[in-house]
């Protein structure tokens, strides 16, 4: 038995991982998990259902507290709901792909989120996995564990196409999902409040080259070494 709940960051940019693999963690190891993204993408996806200008900061953060976002932690089946409306299917358009990064840059929006990601992962009583760009830096800057994934952006291009593919006729090409990703990317690292970026006490993993069962052994082994420190006097 650890000392307290664990609480693992992981964080990395787009179709590094992030997403299988701490929901295989979370679930391997009796955790909660918490899809971040998910949230971001909630409220863009409100934000478009109300007609409100997400190109425009100041409207975005004038109405950015009227939703109320619940996110559901079971690593087996995550949820979310805005305004009790499941919205787990909606918020993966390309509308909602396309929007998010500009909504998820006004600090309004960015401090309404991170504190319902704070009071979630004070809640988890088995620990929590929680991932997105900056839950080492900003969100959970305690967490005892810090994960970083990277991967070369022809690797994630094909991964992400791969799962757009499986959505059927009339998905963008692996050339037009490689420059999205890649637009997204930069935005998310450039902007001022809070962006992508690796913690100084993260462990970095590039998983181009391994395989998903792979990254999600190495990061059991990180936890366990670090739930190991905190049982030592
Ligand atoms: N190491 C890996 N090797 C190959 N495919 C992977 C690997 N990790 C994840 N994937 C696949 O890549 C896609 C994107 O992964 P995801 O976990 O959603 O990434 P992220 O949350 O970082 O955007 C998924 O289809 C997933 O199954
Ligand atoms: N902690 C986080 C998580 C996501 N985000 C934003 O939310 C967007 C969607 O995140 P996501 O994790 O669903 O993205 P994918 O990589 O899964 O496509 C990102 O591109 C960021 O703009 C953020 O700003 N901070």
């Amino acid at each position: 038995m650890s000392a307290h709940p664990v609480i693992v960051a992981i964080d990395g940019p787009s179709g590094t991982g992030k997403s299988s693999t701490s929901k295989a963690v979370a679930a391997r190891l009796g955790m909660g998990y918490l899809d971040t993204g998910a949230q971001y993408r909630a409220i863009t996806w409100w934000m478009l259902s109300n007609g409100v200008d997400v190109n425009d900061p100041a409207a975005v953060a004038a109405v950015s507290g009227k939703p109320d976002i619940v996110s559901g932690t079971d690593p087996l089946a995550p949820t979310i709901t805005v305004d009790g409306t499941d919205v787990a299917g909606p918020i993966r358009t390309p509308e909602v792909t396309g929007a998010v990064s500009a909504v998820s840059a006004v600090p309004a929006v960015r401090t309404r989120i991170t504190e319902l990601q704070r009071t979630i992962a004070a809640d988890a009583p088995g620990g929590i996995v929680v991932e997105g760009r900056d839950i080492g830096t900003t969100v959970l800057p305690d967490a005892d564990v810090k994960i970083f994934l990277t991967a070369a952006p022809e690797a994630r291009a094909a991964r992400r196409s791969g799962e757009l593919k499986a959505t059927g006729p009339g998905a963008p090409d692996l050339a037009a999902t490689r420059e999205a990703l890649i637009k997204r990317d930069a935005a998310d690292s450039g902007r001022k409040t809070s962006p992508l970026a690796k913690a100084g006490d993260a462990t970095e993993m590039d998983t181009t080259e391994l395989t998903l069962e792979q990254v999600i052994s190495c990061v059991i082994s990180v936890i366990e070494d670090a739930e190991r420190k905190q049982r030592l006097p």
